[in-house]
């Protein structure tokens, strides 16, 4: 594991052992020949900005995701409650009213957000499909929208269903009540990967399955994600999913939210049931613990 503590200029900082970890830098490990996949500015969100209720989310946060050739990368997103996660994710995806920043800005590609587009896809925690459309309807939507002939949306649909582990014969034209939740975010991720988007927007998406489903569902991801090669946002309250699926977990502090740590973790090269039960693992997991512990102790406190 490597680490970067943030500095506002994400590029500065290189070599110092702190803690467990080297800090690094780790842009300097890409090979940035085109504009930034995401770029943070100095990006401040305040909700009702002006008014008496105006409340400051996120603070002051920069980051760059360099656009490395041939592979996308995962990020993984941890913080205690209400620090911002899901602020950060929608700035990126453009959605009001985290969309605009407050201060700074936030670019896709070399270019301001400027409200959603179809280089972004989003994978929420609720299942959020279609109840009266069918699995094949619900994964073909987005096609559907963009006015591609039925024949051909339907042909990449059965593609993706099977892509995500679903039966194409039995699936394709259940209801989402017919489905398990496992099956229900399936049906979400194919409706987001059909649509090919350079960056993918994860908020909680495993959240809500039973850990066998969980372990299942991080694996489907790894493997689906290395096709891809999309750069992957994932929000989550889980230690565990962060540093495994993670190139780079991000490590958020209290309300407001700031960028304290960025951490470089092990690629998930072997299965979530694996990899989660090594020694080096759960040491990653104890030490990003850690770190989010005292930021809740520094809240707490009211430091
Ligand atoms: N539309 C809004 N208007 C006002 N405040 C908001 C709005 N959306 C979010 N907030 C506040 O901003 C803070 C950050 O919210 P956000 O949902 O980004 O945090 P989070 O880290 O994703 O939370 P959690 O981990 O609990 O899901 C919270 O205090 C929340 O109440």
């Amino acid at each position: 594991m490597s680490e970067s503590a943030v500095n506002p200029d994400p590029k500065a900082d290189v070599g110092e052992t702190v803690g467990i970890s080297k800090v690094m830098d780790v842009t300097s490990l890409q090979h940035p020949a085109d504009a930034p996949v995401v770029e943070f500015s100095g990006v401040t969100k305040t909700y009702d900005h002006g008014k008496p209720n105006a409340f400051t989310a996120i603070k002051d946060i920069s980051f760059v995701v360099e656009n490395v050739h041939n592979h996308g990368e995962f990020i993984g997103i941890l913080g205690p409650s209400g620090c911002g996660k899901s602020t950060i994710l929608k700035l990126i995806a453009g959605l009001e009213p985290q969309h605009p920043p407050t201060f700074g800005s936030v670019t896709v590609l070399g270019k301001p957000v400027t409200g959603p587009g179809p280089d972004r896809g989003m994978v929420f925690q609720d299942y959020t499909s279609f109840d009266n459309r069918t699995v094949l309807d619900n994964v073909t939507f987005g096609l559907e929208c963009k006015g591609v002939p039925r024949r051909i949306r339907e042909e990449l649909g059965r593609h993706w269903i099977d892509q995500v582990g679903l039966d194409v014969k039995n699936d394709q034209y259940k209801f989402p009540h017919q489905l398990s939740g496992g099956m229900r975010q399936r049906v979400a991720i194919a409706r987001t990967l059909i649509l090919k988007p350079r960056v993918i927007l994860m908020d909680e998406p495993f959240g809500a399955l039973d850990p066998q489903t969980r372990l299942n569902m991080q694996d489907l991801l790894v493997s689906l994600w290395r096709k891809v090669e999309a750069t992957v946002f994932f929000v989550t309250h889980s230690i565990e999913e962060a540093v495994y699926l993670g190139d780079r977990v991000y490590v958020l502090s209290s309300s407001p939210g700031t960028l304290v740590r960025e951490l470089e973790v092990e690629p998930p090269d072997r299965p979530a049931g694996d990899m989660q039960r090594e020694p080096k693992f759960r040491e990653t997991v104890y030490y990003v613990n850690d770190l989010i512990a005292a930021e809740e102790a520094l809240k707490q406190s009211g430091v």
